[in-house]
Formats: structure tokens, sequence, C-alpha cells
């Protein structure tokens, strides 16, 4: 049976009974798996192969990560601990390069420890466990803003298209994108969600369609070449996704196919809505052409599970991100408020206060 809100979307990450509980992403949507990676590395792994995924789904679960890495260190001083947790910090950041949160929260982790007032290992221990804790909850009450500070940008529309999956298994819980569709709709109020399957992972098709569907919010799947006449019919009144790393003049780097879309959107004359928390900007870069965009193996392409759909050993470009230039967003939806252009004056102006180094 679909329940109507007031569901409560599910958490992909928590902490519970001393272990970290994570869904399986990879698995949804034929079956809920929960997982309990033991240490940095079957962390690591979880995080590489999407297990966990979204901008601050894999912030939380590195700060986690840290935890697994300590947690049974025999380190005996505070120089010896802080060189481990710095060391699976580094082995942290190889897994995926272009989410900013990941490095926020390996950062945040570290500034605690780095501010314990105590040399004593065990504390420090326990500093870590519980910073990772706050950056989840941290994470939940943002997207819950998220989710009120975007809904008037919505309420008076029908319905509209989002790209991928920057829902509630995206983040603690409640999503990005999707947290202004999931507010109105604790109100009443129903949007419709025309959902891209987004190749080539298709967390659209698996995971978007999947999480809305179980909160009984009305979502249409499409494929991905389908978003222009989607566009061209007036089926939807507005684009609104996720990021994953924003840079200081507002270009947005965020999965594959988002640029195309806000091209389209620029053609059809819908807004464009970005949804993020501060966490995802990087005002350490100009502009969009310095964030790292990860590639991915040509299998994500070149078969769909083990069923090959290409010839064998043709070239492929898996980039699992692409940049859309500042021109083409509306606006930028955060906790802190709406941001508009010009985003260069706006973002700090909007998002004062806001310690971006994670320190
Ligand atoms: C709320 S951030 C969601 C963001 O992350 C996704 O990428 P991936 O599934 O590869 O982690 C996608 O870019 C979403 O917009």
């Amino acid at each position: 049976m679909v329940i109507l809100l007031p569901y409560e979307p599910l958490s992909p990450i928590r902490w519970h009974n001393g272990q970290v509980e994570l869904i399986d992403q990879t698995r949804l949507p034929g079956e809920l798996v929960v997982i309990r990676p033991r240490t940095v590395e079957e962390m690591w792994d979880a995080i590489k192969r999407l297990k966990v995924r979204g901008a601050p789904a894999i912030g939380i679960a590195a700060a986690f990560g840290l935890y697994l890495a300590v947690r049974d260190s025999r380190a005996a001083s505070r120089a010896e601990f802080e060189s481990e947790l710095k060391k699976a910090a580094n082995y942290l950041t190889t897994s995926r390069p272009t989410a900013v949160n990941l490095f926020w929260a390996l950062r945040r982790v570290e500034a605690a420890v780095a501010d314990a007032p105590t040399d004593n290992v065990a504390a420090l221990k326990e500093i870590v466990l519980r910073e990772a804790l706050t950056i989840r909850d941290e994470d939940e009450a943002t997207c819950r803003a998220i989710g009120h500070n975007g809904a008037p940008l919505l309420e008076e529309l029908e319905a509209v298209l989002t790209h991928c999956n920057a829902g509630t298994l995206a983040t603690a819980r409640y999503g990005t994108a999707l947290a202004p569709v999931y507010y109105l709709a604790s109100r009443g109020k129903l949007l419709k969600v025309f959902a891209d399957e987004t190749r080539p992972l298709l967390q659209g098709a698996r995971l978007t369609a999947w999480e809305l569907h179980q909160a009984g919010i009305p979502v249409t799947l499409i494929t991905d070449n389908m978003a222009a006449a989607v566009m061209s019919k007036g089926l939807v009144q507005a684009v609104i996704v996720g990021a994953d790393r924003i840079a200081a003049n507002g270009d947005v780097a965020n999965k594959i196919g988002t640029y195309g879309l806000a091209v389209l959107a620029k053609e059809h004359c819908l807004p464009f809505y970005v949804a993020a928390p501060a966490s995802t900007f990087d005002l350490s870069l100009k502009s969009g052409e310095e964030i790292p965009i990860e590639e991915r193996d040509a299998a994500e392409v070149t078969h769909f599970g083990l069923k090959p759909i290409a010839p064998a050993g043709i070239d492929v470009f898996n980039p699992a991100f692409d940049v859309t230039p500042n021109r083409y967003v509306t606006a930028i939806i955060t906790e802190k408020g709406i941001i508009r252009p010009p985003y260069q004056e706006n973002i700090p102006r909007v998002l004062q206060g806001i310690n971006f180094n994670g320190a």
C-alpha cells in the first residue's frame, strides 16, 4: 500500500546499535537491503560502488568511515592518532572526486579532533563519532530547510522534471531537489514529478521513482531522451536538480545530463532550479572549469548488469557529472535561502557566516 504523507521519507544512513547502517542503493528498487560496513575499506567500497551515493550522503558516509578507521586505534598519543586519522581521510578522498561534501565532512571531523581540549585517545575517538553523528543530523535539518525555502517556488506548479536522484536517498533524509516536493506533499499539495531515468546507472528509474512512489507522490518515469518532448508539450513547468559541487560563480556540477536539461529548460522558457546545502559550495574554485569530474568504468555504459549492449572493446566516454554554466541556473535553493544571480556576489551574501572549509 502506498502511504500518503505525513510520511517520513526514509534515511539511507544511520548509526544503530554501535554500527553504521546503509541502505545498499545498488539493490534498489528490487530489494531493500541494509549493509553494515565495519572497516574504512568497506566504507570506501560502498562509496565507490554507489551503495551509498549523493553528495550529502557521501559526506556523511565518509565521516562515519573515519570513525571505522580509528575506533580500534592503539595510538599512544594525540599526534599518532591524528596521523592515523589523516591517513584514513586521504584514503577516503580517493573514493569519488566530484562531490565536495566528502572533503568538507572529512575536514570537519579532523578539525573537531584538532580543537578537542584533550589528548586522551579514547576521548578523541568519541569526538570523531560525535562529529559524524552531528554532520548526519545537521544534514537532515538542512534538507528540511531546503524543502521549506524551495516550496514557494513550486507550490503553484502542476509538475516538475528532475534528474538522477537528489531525494531522501542522497542525503540524511528528505533530499535536496526533492525536499520541496516532500514539504509540499506533507501540506497536502501533491506536485507531479517527471523523473529522468538517468543513464547509465539509472538513479532516476531505480531510486527517484522508487522513493517518490513509496511516499505516494505522483511520479512519471521517462527516458533521458524524452525530456525535450515533455517540456515542449508543457507537461512540466520547472526543472529542479541537485548538485555535487557549486563553484564561486554559480557554475554547477551535477549528474551527467544536467547541462543538457538546463539548455532545454532555457529553450522552453522554464525555470531551472538547483537545490543544494552550503556544504556543496566550493568557493575556492572560481568557475566550474576547475571542478574535478569523475570518470567511471566503461562497463557502466556497455552493459546492463552482465548483459552487453555494445560491441566488446568499443571506446567509451563515461563522465559521471557535467557542469552547468551559471547563466542557465535560475536560482539555487539552500538552507539559508534562495540565491539568485549575480551568483558571485549573492552566494557569499546569502551564505554569510557559513564555514566552507569544513574546519
Ligand atoms: C543531493 S546530491 C545528489 C546528486 O548526487 C548524484 O550523483 P551520484 O548518484 O553519482 O552520487 C547526482 O549528481 C545528484 O544530483
